[in-house]
């Protein structure tokens, strides 16, 4: 099979979909790799890198589109790359389409196949192509809110571990899954006062546990969350119904009950954020204020440190990669249920049912695509 990785083309987004370790391996299973040409530059890879493993470097994008049999990247495709997609197509990446009506129109236009790294499934029940970016963008959390907090960034003046003598932050983490525990590692560590809330009562014992009384948690109801926004200097929004459109649960009402300069930080954002004002930001103006609350709310938080990105998404995507590259889209699904799970357009179709319902479109099950 022909592998193509384009440049990411989305603003400051340093990541790319294939690292040099990955291409060789694809190259060694018998694939032809075709690389953009400074694809892996902004995370550290030459295209001497590349070449020494066997890829072909191409000039264009185009010319990758054009050629390859499936599309390895990193964030969705953006609308001049969704006309590049073409009917048996396969495209390999993030694609976060519940909140997104045009890119999900532009992809069952293109009649490609799409397979959304954030809803693959594990055994566990776990999301092993989210992971390793949640973990990234939890950890980047606190450091971007605290960032924030600053008073020349328009936030409280808060330092998040206090000193001897003044009490440190209060920080408020909503969603105890990858990112949130990442988030309240990091939050702990610098010293703050850190709760968690979640719907799920193990996934709070598990936080109990692992923490030994270093955070509070809290069962996720609508009055918890509300006491605890009042007096909280940054709240952290990493919930997630897999697929699916986040759930507001901050609303813009509640912001003038809020500390003047606290911010929220919408790591949830790229499935439409967890809280009624935020909307999508970027690195290069990551913070915007509504009712003198700070919104961070950056979709691509782990492209800020996109090498280290990098090579933890492709330590995930590679036996995926291999297997579609090997088997073709149709058999390594069918052999694999959790990357079936993954399968969110083919030929025209929707294939997954939370997107379909976010969105108010008809969906087929992924089992029926198969059939296709
Ligand atoms: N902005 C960015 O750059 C990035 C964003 N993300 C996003 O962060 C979000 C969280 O991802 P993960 O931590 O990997 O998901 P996860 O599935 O590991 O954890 C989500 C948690 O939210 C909890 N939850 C669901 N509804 C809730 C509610 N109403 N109140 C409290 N908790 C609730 C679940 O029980 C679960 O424990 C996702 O939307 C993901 O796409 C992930 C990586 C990068
Ligand atoms: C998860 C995701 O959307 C990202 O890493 O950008
Ligand atoms: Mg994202």
């Amino acid at each position: 099979m022909k592998i193509g990785c384009p440049k990411e083309i989305k603003p400051q987004e340093f990541r790319v979909g294939m690292t040099p370790d990955a291409a060789r391996e694809a190259v060694a299973a018998g694939h032809e790799v075709l690389i953009e040409t400074k694809a892996g530059l902004g995370a550290g890879f030459t295209d001497d890198d590349y070449r020494a493993a066997g890829a072909a470097i191409v000039d264009t994008a185009e010319e990758i589109f054009a050629r390859a049999d499936m599309i390895v990247k990193v964030k969705e495709p953006q609308p001049v790359e969704r006309k590049r997609l073409r009917p048996g197509q396969i495209l390999f990446t993030y694609l976060h389409l519940a909140p997104d009506p045009e890119q999900t129109a532009d992809l069952l236009a293109s009649g490609a196949t799409c397979i959304a790294y954030e809803t693959v499934t594990d055994a566990r029940g776990g999301l092993p192509l989210l992971a390793p970016m949640s973990e990234v963008a939890g950890r980047l959390a606190p450091q971007v809110g605290a960032w924030s907090l600053q008073k020349a960034n328009g936030g409280r003046g808060v330092l998040l571990g206090g000193v001897p003598g003044v009490a440190p932050a209060n920080v408020v983490i909503v969603g105890g899954g990858v990112v949130g525990t990442a988030a309240a590692r990091v939050a702990v560590g610098m010293g703050a006062r850190v709760t968690v809330l979640d719907r799920s009562v193990p996934r709070l014992s598990y936080l109990d546990d692992i923490f030994h009384g270093k955070l509070v948690t809290q069962y996720s109801s609508a009055a918890a969350l509300a006491e605890l926004a009042r007096t909280a200097d940054m709240v952290i929004g990493a919930v997630l119904i897999p697929g699916a459109a986040a759930p507001k649960l901050i609303s813009r009402a509640q912001l003038r009950d809020m500390k003047p300069g606290a911010v929220l930080v919408d790591v949830a954002i790229d499935q439409g954020g967890c809280f009624e004002t935020s909307r999508a930001t970027t690195h290069q103006d990551p913070i915007y204020e509504v009712d003198g609350v700070l919104h961070y709310c950056v979709a691509n938080m782990p492209g800020a440190v996109a090498r280290t990105s990098t090579q933890a998404l492709g330590n995930a995507t590679m036996p995926f990669m291999l297997a579609l590259a090997n088997k073709g889209w149709k058999k390594a699904c069918a052999d694999d249920r959790h990357l079936l799970a993954g399968l969110n357009v083919h030929a025209g179709k929707l294939t997954y049912e939370a997107v379909g319902v976010a969105l108010g479109l008809p969906s087929i099950s992924a089992e029926e695509a198969l059939k296709i």
